[in-house]
């Protein structure tokens, strides 16, 4: 679904990714840990495909189609979920006609007509059961004095209304307590299925604990210097960091 091969990436002159590898299948979680400022947001965004940042060099590919030339938004309507990249408070815009907006603006992208109301309506109803969100949030003003709590809340509503390939999550600087983090792992793990995948970008070790990964990757200094399961995670959250750096010497 994602196939990334020495992708060398960065802003202005600075390279930040500096030989960057990874594929991501249908079905999986990936989670992508690693100290502060190794490239992990930057990851995230050159995958999306934020404008400030550049690609130097490698391969970027979703569902085998270069994506590197295509903007944030064509790559949204490929199916590309990243969370935070609507983080704008919009007074007046509620979280329902929001997500409305970018479904028919998908749709349109396909060349399809907008969603009828009533599927929508049903969609909309369906998808805040399950995610056990108050008919009352659905109409309040896009993140205009959200907590944390009901930003994760609005973006896994988004998620869950959006429905795409591949979801990237960056939770490094979410601020995350225990409620929100639930909010986040209850979401992915009641989206999740055979035929999407998901990218946590996470400090939590804890997360993954709800959200059980199938890959672990430590992304230091631009590059992805370790892999493994779970327990990877485990145990860099017993030993930290410095092990692995003394590996790499
Ligand atoms: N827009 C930008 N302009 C200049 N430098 C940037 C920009 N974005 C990121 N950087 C730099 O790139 C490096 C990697 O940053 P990035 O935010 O990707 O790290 P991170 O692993 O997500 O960090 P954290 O864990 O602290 O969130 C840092 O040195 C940062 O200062």
């Amino acid at each position: 679904m994602l196939h990334i091969k020495d992708l060398h990436a960065g802003v202005e002159e600075k390279e930040i990714l500096k030989g960057i590898d990874l594929d991501v299948k249908p079905g999986e979680v990936h989670a992508i840990m690693g100290p502060n400022g190794s490239g992990k947001s930057t990851l995230a965004s050159v995958i999306a495909g934020k404008e400030e940042f550049e690609i130097i060099k490698g391969d970027l590919e979703f569902e085998g189609e270069d994506i590197s030339e295509l903007d944030p938004e064509e790559r949204a309507h490929k199916g590309l979920f990243l969370s935070f990249q609507y983080p704008v408070e919009i007074p007046g815009v509620s979280v329902t006609n929001f997500v409305k907006t970018a479904i028919n603006e998908t749709r349109k992208a396909k060349g399809q007509k907008d969603m009828p109301a009533g599927e929508m309506l049903k969609k909309i109803k369906e998808k805040a059961d399950l995610l056990e969100i108050d008919r009352k949030f659905l109409s309040r003003s896009l993140n205009e004095g959200f907590s944390g709590g009901e930003k994760k809340r609005n973006e896994i509503f988004q998620l869950a209304m959006l429905e795409p390939k591949l979801a990237i999550l960056d939770e490094t600087d979410s601020g995350l307590d225990i409620d929100a983090l639930k909010v986040v792992a209850n979401g992915v793990n009641k989206l999740k299925s055979k035929d999407n995948a998901v990218i946590v970008i996470t400090h939590y070790q804890r997360l993954l604990d709800y959200i059980v990964p199938d890959y672990v990757h430590v992304l230091m200094g631009g590059k992805i210097v370790k892999s493994g399961n779970k327990e990877l995670a485990k145990e860099l959250e017993a030993k930290g960091y410095d092990w692995i750096k003394e590996e790499l010497v």
